[in-house]
């Protein structure tokens, strides 16, 4: 483990190396988008090479599509695939129902449809993300270019009569351009901070004409791993109520790393 790895890193790195645990041989396997999600994609990676693991994936992002082609992992499109066995991917919130904010790197399209489309989807996280009340965290809300100040508009006036405590939106910029998703649509990042009912949020906000798709993960995630910086990992699974506790030995795991930059 390279010694420069901040704590923050290393925390992400043991849940995506505990996750991985749960891919099979032959699995089809949804492979999420960002920083956490990466590390889990250079496990996979160091198995498929060193192992001989033999999996597909299908990546929610075009930069997991060529980190995953970079790592030796054969990529499939979902219509491919058709159906997955395991999603491991991040998040940005979650709950104690394991009910998600999802989008802070824009990917939350492609990334609800591969988790919706999977027997089992495993979030990877740290225990900074962990929410009493989902909110905190911008909700991103995907919309059409086309109109899409009028959607945010709508938005607005939706949320005027929601129980959330805040109600301000902003376009997402990519410097001082709209930030482009991978299907070339806007984000509207909603900063919300307390969103009292997610479950209906999620419904309404998609009702509204322009709105393509939400960062609520609502009844998705089957279970979440909490990486710690000193390699312990915490498991929890929404479905029995279970929770485990493991530690990763990062010196055994210094093969990951030999590529880093
Ligand atoms: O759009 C990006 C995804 O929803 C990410 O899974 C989420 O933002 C968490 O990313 P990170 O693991 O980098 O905190």
């Amino acid at each position: 483990m390279p010694a420069e790895l901040s704590p923050i890193d290393k925390a992400k790195f043991a849940a995506a190396r505990r996750a991985v645990d749960f891919v099979e041989d032959g699995m089809k396997v949804g492979l999420g988008t960002g920083s956490t999600a990466a590390w889990m994609v250079r496990c996979l990676g160091e198995m498929v090479r060193e192992e001989g693991l033999s999996i597909v994936g299908v990546p929610t992002s075009t930069r997991t599509a060529e980190l995953a082609r970079q790592m030796g992992i054969k990529v499939v499109t979902l219509d491919e695939a058709k159906w997955l066995d395991l999603t491991i991917d991040g998040a940005d919130e979650f709950d104690p129902e394991l009910n998600l904010i999802k989008g802070g790197g824009g990917a939350l399209l492609q990334e609800k449809i591969v988790a919706t489309a999977s027997d089992q989807m495993i979030v990877i996280t740290d225990a900074a993300k962990e929410v009493a009340q989902l909110g905190a965290f911008p909700l991103p809300v995907e919309v059409v270019p086309f109109g899409w100040q009028t959607t945010r508009g709508l938005i607005e006036e939706m949320l005027s009569s929601m129980d959330v405590m805040g109600r301000q939106t902003a376009l997402r910029l990519n410097g001082t351009q709209p930030f482009l998703t991978d299907e070339g649509n806007y984000i509207v990042d909603c900063h919300l901070k307390r969103i009292g009912n997610p479950r209906q949020l999620s419904l309404v906000l998609n009702q509204i004409p322009g709105v393509v798709e939400n960062g609520l993960f609502i009844d998705i995630c089957d279970k979440v791993i909490i990486g710690g910086a000193d390699g312990t990992v915490e498991l929890r699974d929404i479905n029995d109520g279970s929770v485990s506790h493991d530690r990763i030995d990062f010196a055994e795991e210094s093969n990951i790393f030999s590529d880093l930059d």
